[in-house]
């Protein structure tokens, strides 16, 4: 038997332990591991190879992935498809683990709907917008990398006086921006999934400065740049404008997606890997996802995963309900 790994849609921290793992448990399960390189691309393109240890000796404390990702407009195609199946034919691969979000999770529901190839999806995203399961591999890193960057640059807005804007990465989802805030000690966090109110956060702030406050920190999500919230740019307009604090934006981007992942992430990149291993070797066949609530793993399937759309837990958004007012 043999089973291959790949990477698919945004890289996150956690990748390569979990490649890591994979090699190693399926060595000791006498299966044979493939890699699958450059994503979906990759597999269309036949880049794969066995897995040997050099392989992924030295790549724990890694950020990003090893076996690289992409995103695939040819996948969505059935003749590409073929292609990869023919590949993984090649190698007498039956079952692949796949690392990415719920897009990617869809490409391989349909490869299973199109020539039967089993397969484990493990959530992984900085997003942490899967629906299905609290947590993604990646995201502990990314709050890590944000909890950093938020410090240093409220030490430099103190020494001025200044407010500062800082833009998290989560695409629609407000998640990395509202745990960000809560555990950086933020004075207005700014997310699509909370409703606020300006002016009073405005009387807020007026007030505190009056008081001494020496600096304003402000968490905004970057799906705020989107539709209905405040975007970063005009949140520091009216910082300026109305609070009349002198304000700098600091957009995270890319910065958030690296990085040596944390303990945190390291270990469940392992207990995922493992777990999922076990799955593909005691079923025949289907397509499930792994997902961790609770302190409790299970499978569920893609169509379950698909099924609505993720929503960040009550009790968390309640958390930062003084933040929006
Ligand atoms: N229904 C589908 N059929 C075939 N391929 C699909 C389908 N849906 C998604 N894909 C493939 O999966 C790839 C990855 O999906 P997507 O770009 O949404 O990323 P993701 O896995 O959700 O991760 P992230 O959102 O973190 O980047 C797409 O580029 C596309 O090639
Ligand atoms: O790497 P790209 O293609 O710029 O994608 C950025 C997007 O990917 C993510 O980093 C992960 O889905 C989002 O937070 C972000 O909006």
């Amino acid at each position: 038997m043999a089973i291959a790994i790949m990477t698919s849609g945004g890289d996150c921290a956690g990748m390569n332990p979990a490649i890591k793992h994979f090699v190693d448990y399926c060595y000791t399960k006498e299966v044979q591991p493939y890699l699958i390189y450059d994503g979906l691309e990759g597999l269309i393109d036949g880049n794969i190879k066995a897995a040997t240890y050099e392989d992924v000796a030295g790549i724990m404390h890694e950020g990003g992935t090893k076996i690289r990702s992409s995103r695939s407009k040819r996948f969505f195609e059935y003749e590409y498809r073929k292609q990869a199946f023919e590949n993984l034919k090649k190698h007498k691969i039956d079952k692949i683990l796949i690392l990415g979000g719920d897009g990617s999770f869809r490409a391989l529901n349909q490869f299973y709907k199109d020539f039967g190839v089993h397969f484990v999806g493990v959530p992984a995203t900085i997003d942490n917008d899967i629906f299905g399961t609290s947590y993604c591999l990646g995201v502990d890193t990314a709050l890590n990398i944000i909890r950093g960057a938020t410090d240093a640059v409220r030490d430099t807005s103190s020494s001025f006086r200044r407010a500062c804007v800082i833009e998290t990465m989560g695409r629609d989802c407000g998640y990395l921006a509202l745990v960000s805030a809560i555990t950086c000690g933020a004075e207005v966090c700014i997310i699509p999934e909370l409703e606020y109110d300006l002016e009073s956060i405005g009387k807020r702030l007026k007030e505190e400065i009056k008081n001494g406050r020496k600096y304003v920190v402000c968490i905004v999500a970057e799906g705020c740049n989107k539709d209905k919230c405040t975007s970063t740019n005009q949140l520091v307009q009216w910082l300026e404008n109305d609070i009349k604090i002198e304000t700098r934006a600091t957009i995270l981007g890319h910065v958030q997606r690296g990085g040596n992942p944390t303990v945190f992430d390291r270990l469940m990149a392992s207990k995922f890997v493992t777990y999922s291993i076990d799955k593909l070797l005691s079923d025949q066949e289907g397509g499930s996802v792994i997902v961790y609530n609770d302190s409790k793993f299970e499978f569920v399937t893609i169509d379950y995963v698909n099924s609505q759309k993720y929503e960040i837990r009550e009790d968390l958004l309640e958390l930062a309900k003084r933040l929006v007012n």
